[in-house]
């Protein structure tokens, strides 16, 4: 078909999209009233403004690269951009939809910054933790995933992925051993899913994000402490050592290998930590002084789901 055909005006196309430098007309104060046309003229106008807008702030990232800060991607800052989104967040556009726009600007912005790429502990290929990566990280952003945590934490550690995307850690689920004892360390910088309203078919799995690069504050954080203790501790004894040095513990995975004298623990507490905080001093039962694995922003709608 020849490409001179002209598309055949329907009756409500009067408005066609403002070209490029022609988007300065007024709003119209009576699009209210106007038909479908005056509508759909109302929106492009509002799309030209919102497209100038992102322009403009991409132009601000540039200048924030720039700034020497430690890496592109500050996980804890796009946390608090969201929340505070929502905070404001009126009228009828989910705030599903909100988070969802802003994610993949995050994605964009951060790739922007020198690149963004992806390494999936997935299994199962295309399963529930590249779908968690997908909808965190964006749609388009380049991704692999191998059968083992170890293959994803080996292309962080080797620079190759920004990034790793792990199984939330548990007595199967051992990763997290090997972030208390490697060199350069790797931290626990994000926890998947941020949105944790999950709709029907959304992943319900949960997943930690690894980086070469410590995690950032977002106001509200939770921290991961990394600890080595004598095998025949109790969790109800340190459970009770941990709130007498006023760190409260959430979530507990010990690792207790099969007849070694040492345990692996891995604890949550409540707040962002670093591994000069006081408290970790106060720790009698360790055997030498616990690590920050790393820590996260609290997700929305409940930390733990
Ligand atoms: O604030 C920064 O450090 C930025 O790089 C900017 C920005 C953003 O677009 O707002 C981009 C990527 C980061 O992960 C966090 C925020």
């Amino acid at each position: 078909m020849s490409n001179s055909v002209s598309p055949i005006a329907d009756s409500t196309s009067a408005a066609a999209p403002a070209a490029p430098g022609q988007d300065e007309r007024p709003s119209q104060d009576d699009w209210r009233s106007g038909g479908l046309a005056v509508l759909r003229a109302e929106l492009d106008r509002i799309d030209n403004q919102i497209h100038d807008l992102l322009m403009r702030r991409a132009e601000v990232v540039e200048h924030v690269a720039r700034s020497g800060k430690p890496a592109a991607f500050r996980p804890g800052r796009e946390a608090s951009i969201i929340r505070r989104l929502l905070q404001r967040h009126r009228g009828a556009l989910p705030p599903a939809s909100l988070v969802r726009i802003w994610r993949e600007l995050l994605a964009g912005t951060t790739s922007m910054q020198g690149g963004l790429s992806l390494a999936v502990c997935d299994p199962d290929h295309g399963a529930t933790l590249t779908q968690l990566a997908r909808e965190h990280f964006g749609s388009l952003t380049p991704l692999r995933a191998y059968g083992t945590a170890a293959q994803a934490l080996a292309d962080v550690s080797q620079g190759v992925a920004s990034v790793a995307v792990l199984p939330f850690p548990s007595d199967r689920d051992t990763w997290w051993v090997s972030l208390l004892h490697r060199e350069p360390r790797l931290h626990i910088i994000a926890r998947l899913p941020f949105w944790n309203r999950r709709p029907d078919g959304a992943p319900m799995a949960q997943a930690l994000v690894v980086a070469s690069t410590p995690p950032d504050a977002s106001g509200n954080d939770r921290s991961f402490l990394g600890l080595e203790c004598d095998s025949d501790i109790s969790r109800t004894r340190l459970s009770g050592e941990l709130l007498a040095a006023d760190l409260k513990p959430e979530i507990m995975v010990v690792l207790r290998q099969h007849g070694a004298s040492v345990s692996n623990v891995l604890i949550e507490v409540e707040g962002y930590l670093t591994d000069n905080d006081p408290r970790l001093g106060r720790l009698g039962s360790v055997l030498r002084r616990p690590i920050v694995a790393g820590s996260y922003a609290s997700p929305l709608g409940g930390a733990a789901g």
